[in-house]
């Protein structure tokens, strides 16, 4: 994919839109893939829901029933498939949140020309409890005019109609800023991408000027060498185009140049839009290490690096990779870059790891380290293997409103899982698509596409889709087969609720996930939502588990709400109530904590947070892998 900038206004592959951001635009279009909900808002009628209609819907022919089942009893094969089924309308898919938090919006309206983020209601992040640790932690800020960021930028901001700064932005961004290593943490859908990504253009427009230089002013170019400043890596293709776009779109005008690297597509293009010159470089690590190694790329001006994901760049699969590329291939090293690190989970062996990449950084976390958002109704339903499609359909048949499907994503293990659920669910009559990484890119782009749009309403993913993907209207999450990890277990859902909507994720219990009960019922119990009881009696009576991918093991008064730096783990940081954080900010850190170094400053103003039961969330112990049931020989899939 290219990069495209408002001078040159180029784009190097003819099949993709010409990127024009919806604040020059005076039309609503579809939206191409990738794009953020705030531009191109996917239009009532085609994107927020199917209009579901048997009778016009023609099931794919191929492949056969999968796990040969074949359709649930009470549902006729496609060739007996004449009439419309008649689903049970007048179930509301989304009942309202028992704490009276409006219905899931599935609508964006454009108005004039501009859609609001009106409905990121990111109150609902108000209470979380914030925690920032580290020497002189620069303050946070309330709204981004208080934020030092280019003026050039702040425009842009308010043109995307972001009104106010998320908890993760008040913070990060004074933060980054300020020039300091970050390691932040916070929940899913809570605007991460644009705080890293604002104080890295800003960052490079203010370079320039303090070099004399005219910031709006593209340079670079014409060379077979790419020196970006800024180096983005991200887990998925889909992700960092996605990221890419973001990027883009807050860069309008300013004159930085994005460029995105990702496999699956040819690397010929890509290079040719390096070729002209790049600031930030988005990109997956594997096509990265390409470039370097052709000769096409230098890490060697590199001044801002960020991770998204990063405990997924750093767990088992990605380490050695993430490492050759920061640590051997000319990189300027921590101290002489600033580094930035985001995720919604962040394990303690992962952020030991971590640690070696940053320095005398500010670790932050919105919430606790890997905790879900309450904005999303969780759901677990006790499923023997065998019922789970049928107990599928039931539910697919209560996501319709008003005769159109809402948008379902539902997970499942392996990538021959994927393609069987596919298949079986077209044939029964319901749209789907898989996405999965034995797929083609542009199958994968068709998929994430199709979905986005509405125009299959269901897609069936493995893991792949798990993190980072901002697919707005998102209405429901099935985890059709749980994961092994309760950290992935937070991103699936995350694919929901998400910029302070509320979301409904149904998750299929069976005897084989045992080992993650006891991380669901911590989890359950932090975000406020039903603990069925028999989950409760697993969880006492099962091995403790919910393992981290990486194996880690969670000590105890850290998954009670203690997830947090890893730095302070001599002794437990004893958590306060702060309910009014703004007015006083100077006096938080020092008095009133116990046991803590004096850098370490706690910004928690949520009573109710430190109150909680700290007996109820033990995630610690072994991790579960021996278990019954055959557990340890489901192989992950997915990630590529
Ligand atoms: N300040 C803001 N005002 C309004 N909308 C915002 C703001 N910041 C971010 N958003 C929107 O919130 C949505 C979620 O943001 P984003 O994708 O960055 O979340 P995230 O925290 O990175 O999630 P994940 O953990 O799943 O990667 C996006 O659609 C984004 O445009």
């Amino acid at each position: 994919m290219a990069w495209s900038d408002s001078t040159t206004q180029k784009q190097s592959r003819p099949s993709q839109p010409l990127y024009v951001p919806q604040f020059r635009s005076n039309t609503t279009n579809i939206p191409p893939p990738y794009n953020n909900r705030a531009h191109f808002p996917p239009s009532d009628d085609v994107s927020s829901h199917y209009a579901f209609n048997r009778s016009t819907h023609r099931p794919r022919g191929r492949g056969g029933y999968g796990y040969g089942h074949g359709p649930p009893r009470h549902f006729p094969r496609p060739e007996q498939q004449q009439q419309p089924r008649n689903f049970n309308y007048n179930h509301d898919p989304h009942p309202p949140h028992r704490n009276n938090r409006p219905p899931i919006e599935t609508h964006t309206e454009p108005q004039n020309g501009v859609v609001a983020n009106a409905n990121a209601n990111f109150e609902a992040y108000e209470s979380i409890p914030v925690e920032a640790t580290g020497e002189n932690v620069p303050p946070p800020v309330n709204v981004f005019a208080e934020t030092e960021l280019h003026e050039d930028l702040k425009n842009n901001i308010e043109r995307c109609k972001y009104v106010k700064p998320t908890p993760v932005q008040r913070y990060a961004i004074p933060i980054a800023v300020a020039g300091r290593d970050l390691m932040a943490c916070a929940q899913t859908g809570s605007g991460k991408t644009a705080a890293f990504c604002f104080p890295i253009i800003s960052g490079i427009m203010k370079d320039r000027l303090a070099s004399g230089l005219v910031p709006s002013m593209p340079r670079g170019g014409g060379s077979d060498v790419a020196y970006p400043t800024a180096l983005i890596l991200s887990p998925t293709r889909e992700l960092s185009c996605q990221i890419h776009a973001e990027a883009t779109k807050f860069a309008y005008q300013t004159g930085v140049k994005i460029a995105v690297a990702y496999g699956g597509a040819p690397i010929g293009q890509q290079l040719r839009v390096l070729e002209r010159g790049v600031d930030i470089l988005v990109a997956t690590p594997g096509r990265l290490v390409d470039m370097i190694e052709r000769e096409r790329v230098s890490l060697k001006k590199i001044k801002y690096l960020a991770l998204d994901e990063a405990d997924r760049m750093l767990d088992m699969g990605f380490e050695h990779q993430i490492r050759n590329i920061v640590q051997q291939m000319n990189m300027p090293p921590p101290g002489d870059r600033q580094t930035l690190l985001f995720s919604a989970t962040f394990p303690d062996n992962i952020q030991k790891l971590a640690s070696d990449f940053l320095s005398n950084y500010v670790f932050l976390a919105v919430g606790r380290v890997g905790s879900s958002t309450e904005l999303i109704v969780q759901k677990i339903e006790s499923v023997q293997d065998m019922e789970k499609r049928n107990r599928l359909v039931d539910l697919l048949q209560r996501n319709v409103v008003n005769g159109k499907l809402a948008l379902s994503l539902i997970f499942v293990e392996t990538k021959k899982g994927a393609d069987a659920l596919e298949s079986w669910l077209c044939r029964s009559g319901f749209p789907a698509i898989a996405i999965h990484g034995d797929k083609v890119q542009m199958e994968r782009e068709r998929a994430l596409r199709s979905f986005k749009r509405g125009l299959t309403p269901i897609m069936v993913a493995t893991d792949v889709a798990s993190r980072g993907l901002d697919i707005p209207h998102v209405a429901h999450v099935i985890n059709f087969d749980l994961p092994r990890d309760i950290d992935d277990y937070v991103h699936r859902i995350g694919r929901t609720g998400r910029a302070g909507q509320s979301g409904l994720a149904t998750a299929f219990f069976s005897s084989k996930n045992m080992p993650l009960a006891k991380g669901l019922v911590g989890l359950l119990q932090e975000a406020k939502q039903e603990v069925p009881s028999w989950l409760l009696q697993y969880s006492e009576s099962s091995a403790p588990g919910g393992r981290s991918s990486h194996g880690s093991q969670r000590s105890p008064w850290r998954n009670n709400y203690g997830g947090r730096d890893f730095r302070t783990a001599a002794e437990p940081v004893m958590v306060e109530s702060y309910n009014n954080y703004n007015s006083s900010y100077s006096n938080y850190g020092g008095n009133g904590f116990h046991n803590v170094p004096e850098q370490v400053q706690n910004y928690n103003y949520n009573s109710s947070y430190s109150n909680r039961d700290h007996t109820a969330n033990n995630y610690t112990g072994s991790d579960g892998i021996n278990g019954p049931c055959g557990y340890a020989s489901v192989v992950p899939t997915g990630w590529d």
